[in-house]
């Protein structure tokens, strides 16, 4: 379905089976951690399970444009997951400043409306920028969240006006829940990129997420790509666990294709 919007222009692994590409390429791993030491760290255990590699604020914030270099260096393509949200000068000026790292992927919350994300689109369209994401509803939220920030629609309708929104911006693909990505996915098309947080294996912790579903589900539901944070850098053995996602996602891929 996304296969070459997806892929990053990395070469095959010959020696995998069939679809196991396919299956690292929609796989990306939040380092959610504090320094660039720390998230090496967990790089080096995933034993070049993914392909993908989620940039978020917190690292970021420690450790800048040199560290989505140092990912690039060693081979990962990069999610930058920034959530631009400001007037759209400011945007725009923000966008620019990161496309210098040459981060794959770039998040902007796609409640800044639609001047700010044409403003985002505009200003990520240069020689080697990134493919935006629009961020819609968080999945941390629920109805009653939404509500409590004067949002009176359920979390599915809210995802789809803001994803309508996004994609008349200009904007490359969008995040959601699994909850919603079947109904996306029927009215953005094939090759619209829906990228599913959120994903919890059975058995591991919900923690502070609301909206959540297996990984096997959101990829049978039409998620182009996964984002997966705490199942997989909490757990004793990352790479074991990374790879025990990618079989659930090969079931599904192998299924579909
Ligand atoms: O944009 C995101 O990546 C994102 C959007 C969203 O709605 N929910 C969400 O959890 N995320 C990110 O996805 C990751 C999920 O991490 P875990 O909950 O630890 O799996 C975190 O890095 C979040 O910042």
């Amino acid at each position: 379905m996304t296969k070459s919007v997806l892929h990053d222009g990395l070469s095959s692994d010959l020696v995998s089976p069939p679809g196991a590409q396919e299956a690292k390429d929609r796989l990306t791993v939040a380092l959610d951690f504090p320094s660039a030491a720390e998230a090496l760290k967990l790089v080096d255990r995933l034993e070049g399970a993914c392909q993908w590699l989620k940039v978020g604020m917190e690292l970021y914030y420690a450790a800048g444009n040199g560290l989505v270099e140092a990912l690039r260096g060693r081979g990962y393509s990069v999610f930058l997951d920034l959530k631009l949200h400001d007037i759209p000068n400011t945007v725009a000026g923000a966008v620019r400043s990161v496309t210098r790292a040459g981060a794959g992927l770039l998040t902007v919350h796609a409640g800044g409306g639609a001047a700010m994300m044409r403003a985002a689109a505009e200003a990520a369209n240069v020689p080697g920028g990134p493919r935006l994401l629009a961020v819609t509803v968080l999945t941390s939220m629920d109805a009653e969240e939404l509500a409590g920030v004067g949002v009176a629609a359920s979390p599915g309708n809210q995802v789809l006006l803001l994803a309508r929104l996004a994609k008349a911006a200009g904007i490359d693909g969008m995040v959601c829940s699994a909850g919603e990505v079947e109904a996306l996915r029927k009215v953005m098309g094939p090759e619209t990129m829906l990228v599913v947080p959120g994903i919890r294996p059975v058995g591991s912790d919900i923690g502070d997420q609301r909206r959540v579903a297996t990984p096997e589900v959101a990829i049978a539901r039409g998620a182009s790509m996964l984002v997966v944070g705490r199942p997989i850098t909490k757990a004793a053995d990352p790479g074991a666990a990374a790879r025990a996602i990618l079989k659930e996602i090969g079931r599904v891929v192998a299924t579909t294709d």
